[in-house]
């Protein structure tokens, strides 16, 4: 279901504050975004910015955040956790640095698996995770499991297994940090010709100008506060 608006996430004034000890640090003070359906926004800023935590307040994946994070429409900050595990599950897809793959499940498996569990019919789910796979050039990697898949195949795999529910946003953080430059840019090309392709919006956090420069806007954190361009 969408709310028939063309924002599928909106953030205004978002903050967090984390204390250790007698430290406060302000990580958001005050972000303002506003992602259209489709988009392709890349998040720049240096190391400890607070580029994970504004893809958590995104991702409904922690609490102790201030402000309206509102997900196609719905103002998700006065929901439970259940409601918020829903709205991961139905509208947004994950991939992360690290894949984060299960390493006794094969590739087709890994991608498989989540739509089974939002209640995909197994012959609908093999076929997506097949052809998600077959498009970033696994096809003859299904049966594969993640210890014997190359780094940059791992990474495909975990892009195909955040588009498997079809997302309207994917949340990336640096997903392909722990690549070589040049499998980097193959990879990132690829996950960006595949959200293009299915019409979902991405976030994508990095610290590459170039490959930024490749996506429609780029946003970027700097003291807490995000700014266009
Ligand atoms: N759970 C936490 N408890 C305390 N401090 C935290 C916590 N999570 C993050 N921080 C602090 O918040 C700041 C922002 O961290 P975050 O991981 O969001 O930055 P980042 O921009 O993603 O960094 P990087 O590019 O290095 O991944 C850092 O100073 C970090 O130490």
């Amino acid at each position: 279901m969408n709310n028939g608006s063309n924002i599928i996430a909106s953030l205004v004034d978002v903050r967090r504050s984390f204390t250790q000890g007698d430290v406060t640090i302000d990580v958001l003070r005050g972000v303002n975004l506003q992602i259209r359906a489709g988009e392709l926004v890349a998040l720049l800023g240096p190391s400890g910015t607070g580029k994970s935590t504004l893809l958590q307040a995104l991702g409904l994946l922690e609490g102790g955040f201030t402000g309206s994070i509102k997900i196609d429409g719905v103002e998700t900050r006065d929901l439970n956790p259940d409601e918020h595990t829903e709205i991961r599950r139905e509208k947004l897809g994950f991939v992360y640095q690290f894949h984060h793959l299960l390493p006794d499940f094969n590739a087709l498996e890994n991608v498989t698996l989540p739509q089974l569990i939002a209640g995909a019919a197994p012959e609908e789910a093999v076929e997506r995770g097949t052809a998600l796979l077959s498009a970033l050039g696994l096809s003859e990697r299904l049966e594969h499991r993640p210890s014997k898949l190359s780094g940059g195949e791992q990474q495909r795999v975990a892009v195909a297994r955040a588009l498997a529910n079809k997302p309207r946003l994917v949340l990336a953080d640096e997903p392909t940090g722990n690549l070589d430059e040049h499998t980097a840019d193959i990879v990132l090309s690829e996950f960006m010709g595949l959200v293009r392709e299915q019409g979902t919006a991405a976030v994508v956090a990095t610290h590459n100008e170039r490959l930024a420069r490749k996506m429609d806007r780029i946003v970027r954190l700097h003291d807490g506060i995000l700014t266009e361009g």
